[in-house]
């Protein structure tokens, strides 16, 4: 995107295993975001537009093979990308994603063994020059986000996984936290709601 940082919207994007509680903080950081003048798009992955969220009821329901699987996430993302995240940015809007491309890495690579070279590949064909300017990760132990889960909706395909499955894929996050040079900001989500907005808010004071 060849636009100077002064006119640019910003990227932020939300992960966490599921039920570790990344959708109940969007709208807390969206009112941050607002009271500091900054107008917000708030949209999701997979899914986002007409036919990513179309992909999406595929994704979340029907059992297929685990290349498919990475496959319609990144088609899910190359319509997000072009229809709602690069035209929002480059207007001046700060787009916050309910998951992104950390997500395929830590589910589709960490959680079902998908060779990361193969995930790296699409990301490059897919946004190229796009990366998240802040990543929220939500990081709970699995017992918690299981409890929370269960408490509060009928469970997809993903959520019906066993707990194996979601250690891989918080090591894997965690893993790409370490590596991201500060890119990857980890919220300790087991805390009250209220000390969780505390610490977003902490996290997000330099973006304010
Ligand atoms: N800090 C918290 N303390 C207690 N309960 C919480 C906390 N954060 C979220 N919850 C509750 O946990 C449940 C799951 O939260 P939420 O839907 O935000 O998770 P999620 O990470 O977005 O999950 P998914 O990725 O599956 O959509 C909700 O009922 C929510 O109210
Ligand atoms: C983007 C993306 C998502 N997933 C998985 C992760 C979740 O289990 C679901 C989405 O559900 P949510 O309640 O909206 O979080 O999809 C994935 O496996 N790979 C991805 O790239």
């Amino acid at each position: 995107m060849n636009q100077t940082d002064a006119t640019r919207g910003r990227f932020i994007t939300f992960e966490g295993i599921d039920g570790a509680g990344k959708s109940t903080h969007i709208g807390y950081v969206t009112s941050l975001l607002k009271g500091a003048g900054k107008r917000v798009v708030s949209t999701r992955e997979p899914g986002g537009t007409p036919l990513g969220e179309k992909l999406r009821d595929l994704v979340l329901h029907e059992k297929m093979h685990l290349e498919t699987e990475a496959l319609i996430m990144f088609a899910s993302r190359r319509e997000h990308v072009a229809q709602v995240v690069e035209p929002a940015i480059a207007r001046g809007d700060w787009v916050l994603s309910d998951r992104f491309t950390d997500a395929s890495f830590a589910y589709q690579g960490g959680g079902r063994g998908l060779d990361r070279a193969k995930l790296e590949a699409l990301e490059q064909w897919v946004h190229p020059h796009l990366q998240p300017d802040l990543t929220l990760l939500f990081d709970v132990p699995l017992d918690v986000a299981k409890a929370r889960l269960s408490a509060s909706r009928t469970l997809d395909k993903f959520e019906m996984e066993q707990a194996d499955f979601f250690a891989r894929v918080r090591g894997e996050y965690l893993r790409r936290a370490a590596a991201s040079n500060g890119r990857i900001v980890v919220i300790d989500s087991t805390k009250t709601i209220a000390e969780v907005r505390a610490a977003l808010q902490a996290a997000l004071e330099t973006w304010l």
